[in-house]
């Protein structure tokens, strides 16, 4: 048997293609796995941030059209970039076990956020690392970056910034550890829906890929990613909102926290819940119907 994976040609999104690919190997012999790299909408629209250019799902479109055609068996996903609606014939089979989930300050200047002088320039297209930060610090200027990661970092080191904000997890696949100057404690930006998980998607009733991937599944991860996307999928979100959702064991238990921000930092509404693990995602409805109550509605347009 043969089994494809759709990735997108980014260096993150081939890592983690690759990185899959090597664990199916290694736990099949009789396996062949082959990589079928794409590129998509969204890797060729690479000006302006990304809630202005549509969103998460330029990214995804064309490897699922891959699956759909049945080029490809499996498509390997941050999960943070997958919207919450598959179409028809797709589902998200699972996930693998989650990786730190924080968000990291990567700077050439400052040793921590808070050593960062007034009117810092600091580099984010996301509403929600942006709509979190303004809020502790009103006083830093929030500018867009776009381009994988190599190209931001770049952007850095040539000055254009005087800090970024990226995901822990994303620098660690590249190997890039060493510019983290710290991770963010979530208290002070909460990360987003999925961040530093990696999700499996397949085509629905597909046995045969459905068997091959069992192995490389994390049944507490994906309680974990249930509790998360309830509140995303209730409030119909992408990246395009300042949402940002941290689901953590505690126990038998999970704890989630939610937060909607104003873009502009005047406002952060925050609501936690807890309950059985079990029960993540009944919980993460009622949380986000308790973000509309207390007026999320008013920044997820
Ligand atoms: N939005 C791009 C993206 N999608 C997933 C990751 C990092 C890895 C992850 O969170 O799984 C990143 C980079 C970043 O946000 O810094």
């Amino acid at each position: 048997m043969t089994l494809t994976i759709a990735t997108r040609e980014s260096p993150l999104a081939l890592w983690q293609a690759e990185h899959v690919q090597a664990l199916l190997r290694a736990a099949h012999p009789d396996l062949i796995v082959e990589l079928l790299p794409m590129t998509t909408e969204g890797d060729q629209k690479l000006e302006g941030p990304l809630y202005t250019s549509g969103g998460k799902g330029l990214f995804v479109k064309e490897l699922e059209k891959a699956l759909m055609d049945g080029r490809a068996d499996l498509a390997v996903h941050s999960l943070k970039d997958v919207p919450v609606h598959f179409p028809d014939g797709l589902g998200l089979t699972g996930v693998m076990a989650g990786e730190d989930p924080r968000d990291a300050f990567v700077s050439n200047t400052a040793a921590h956020f808070d050593d960062l002088p007034a009117g810092a320039t600091v580099g984010s297209a996301s509403l929600r690392r942006v709509s979190q930060l303004k809020h502790a610090r009103p006083d830093l200027n929030f500018a867009v970056v776009r381009g994988n990661l190599q190209t931001r970092l770049r952007k850095l080191d040539e000055g254009q910034y005087d800090a970024l904000i990226l995901a822990v997890a994303g620098l660690e696949r590249m190997g890039m550890a060493d510019r983290i100057g710290h991770a963010i404690d979530p208290d002070l930006c909460l990360p987003a829906v999925g961040q530093g998980v990696l999700g499996l998607e397949t085509r629905l009733g597909d046995d045969a890929t459905i068997a091959r991937i069992q192995c490389l599944l994390d049944v507490s991860t994906a309680q974990r990613i249930a509790a998360e996307r309830a509140v995303s999928t209730r409030l119909d979100g992408g990246c395009q909102v300042p949402l940002a959702v941290h689901a953590v064991r505690v126990g038998d238990d999970l704890r989630i926290t939610a937060r909607v921000g104003a873009p502009d930092g005047s406002e952060l509404i925050e609501v936690e819940t807890q309950g059985p693990a079990d029960q993540g995602a009944d919980m993460g409805v009622s949380l986000a119907e308790q973000l509309l109550a207390d007026g999320a509605g008013d920044y997820l347009v």
